[in-house]
């Protein structure tokens, strides 16, 4: 395959969608893609297709983009690969995955975020960007080759330092300046490490009692103001990983009604949406995530924040861990969750059952907003003629109970085992093929 091949496209084949609701709305419609492309909708005749998915009605939507996904290749292959990751992707309903850097070694240069483009290629499951580091080594000290990476065949656009925080605010002026200069963007890892010092949970009550150190809210908000101010000086665009408090909440609700220059956008995971720090009471280290479980109230925020779009998308932050960094107190545990094969559930559970969001709310939280965050111009497009077949089938009904041991990643670590969550993925079409149906991906055709 050439490099400017879409990933998974496949030449003249004919899929037919029977039955659709495009965004959820409306009677159900029949959808033909001919060649990776949207070529009808309306009715159809099984004569025009290859292939068929009988979709009895179910909800169509753009197919899912998430900008924070932990895939671990190379160096952590115990935990997670290109491979498997795709795989939790393609079930989870996504389309396209931005691939964090803090890998072994880190992302910050052409070879290695080249390397990760091309397994994600190899695999053919979904569309996998790598995202370069912002500094070296993620030492926070000077700038990676951000220049190169975005200059590579890699295209790298988005670049964060996720794991540790910029705290230099002149290098992160210097990473605003610099992106901007090519329409990238900085995702940063909002954490004042002096007011983190060997954190362990939220700070409150809970962690006090449990005797665990304290992860105060302010040393995510003051890093958030500082950044969006940082932004608006140079002109460059700010994203905020894993928002997780009331007061990041509040911040940009105000930034965005004043600010005229920059751009900032923000991201929730769906763990932040459901999960608080009263689990701590279990002392199971699958609940141990950076930043921390909150409180109720903080939930509620996030809830309301993205409803009206001050949090303007979804992102997993998918962080599998290999056993022993998880089976072990929870001091010495690694902090992170899995979230790919769970995140459009918990998104119906806390945002469409409750009527905070409807399908088309979805659709631009989880697809449409993080495709342009990204520079996605093939992802997050409406659901049209002509348009790229980038699409994701759900059923919002079905339950189904949360088993890590039966998710795709190679890790198990899914804070919502047990759980029964409503609404699974039926199918995902990338670039016209069909990648995951019925809870299994389709192997990519000619590949042994
Ligand atoms: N979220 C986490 O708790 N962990 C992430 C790093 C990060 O997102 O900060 C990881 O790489 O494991
Ligand atoms: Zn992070
Ligand atoms: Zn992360």
């Amino acid at each position: 395959m050439t490099e400017n091949e879409h990933p998974a496209g496949e030449s003249g084949r004919r899929v037919l969608l029977r039955e659709v609701r495009p965004y959820g709305t409306g009677d159900p419609v029949d959808l033909l893609i001919d060649d990776g492309v949207v070529v009808g909708i309306g009715q159809h005749s099984a004569t025009d297709a290859d292939e068929i998915v009988h979709a009895g009605g179910a909800v169509l939507l753009p197919g899912f983009v998430d900008l924070h996904t932990h895939l671990r290749e190379p160096g952590g292959e115990d935990a997670e690969t290109v491979e498997s990751g795709s795989t939790a992707a393609a079930l989870g309903g996504y389309t396209a995955v931005l691939a964090m850097a803090n890998t072994d070694p880190v992302a910050d240069n052409a070879v290695v975020v080249e390397h990760v483009r091309r397994r994600g290629r190899e695999v053919g499951l979904v569309d996998v960007r790598p995202v370069g580091a912002v500094t070296a080594g993620l030492d926070g000290k000077r700038l990676a080759e951000i220049g190169s990476m975005a200059r590579s065949p890699a295209e790298v656009r988005v670049f964060s330092d996720d794991g540790h925080c910029v705290d230099d605010p002149l290098l992160m002026r210097r990473a605003l300046e610099y992106t901007r200069a090519f329409g990238g963007v900085v995702a940063q890892h909002a954490q004042d490490p002096r007011l983190t010092p060997g954190s362990q949970a939220h700070e409150g009550p809970n962690a006090a009692r449990l005797g665990l150190a304290g992860w105060p809210a302010a040393a995510e908000e003051s890093v958030v103001a500082r950044d969006c101010m940082l932004a608006e000086h140079t002109g460059g665009s700010l994203h905020v990983c894993h928002v997780s408090s009331a007061g990041t909440a509040e911040f940009l609700r105000w930034w965005r009604s004043r600010s005229t220059a920059g751009s900032v956008s923000a991201e929730v995971t769906p763990h932040h949406l459901l999960l608080t720090d009263e689990l701590l009471e279990t002392y199971d280290p699958l609940y141990k995530v950076n930043p921390p479980l909150r409180t109720d109230d903080d939930v509620h925020a996030l809830r309301t924040a993205l409803a009206e779009g001050v949090v303007d998308c979804v992102a997993t932050d998918h962080a599998p861990h290999a056993d022993q960094d998880k089976d072990c107190e929870w001091s010495a545990a690694r902090p992170g969750m899995l979230g790919l094969q769970t995140a459009l559930s918990v998104l119906v559970r806390t945002m469409v059952r409750p009527g905070l969001l409807d399908w088309r709310g979805v659709a631009r939280v989880l697809s449409e907003t993080p495709a342009r965050v990204a520079g996605l111009s093939r992802q997050g497009r409406p659901i049209e003629v002509g348009e790229p077949a980038n699409l994701t089938l759900v059923d919002p009904d079905t339950e189904w109970t949360v088993r890590g041991a039966e998710l795709a990643s190679t890790a198990v670590n899914t804070p919502f085992e047990g759980m029964v969550l409503p609404g699974r993925v039926l199918a995902t079409i990338s670039e016209g093929r069909i990648t995951a149906r019925d809870g299994k991906v389709e192997p990519v055709e000619g590949r042994s």
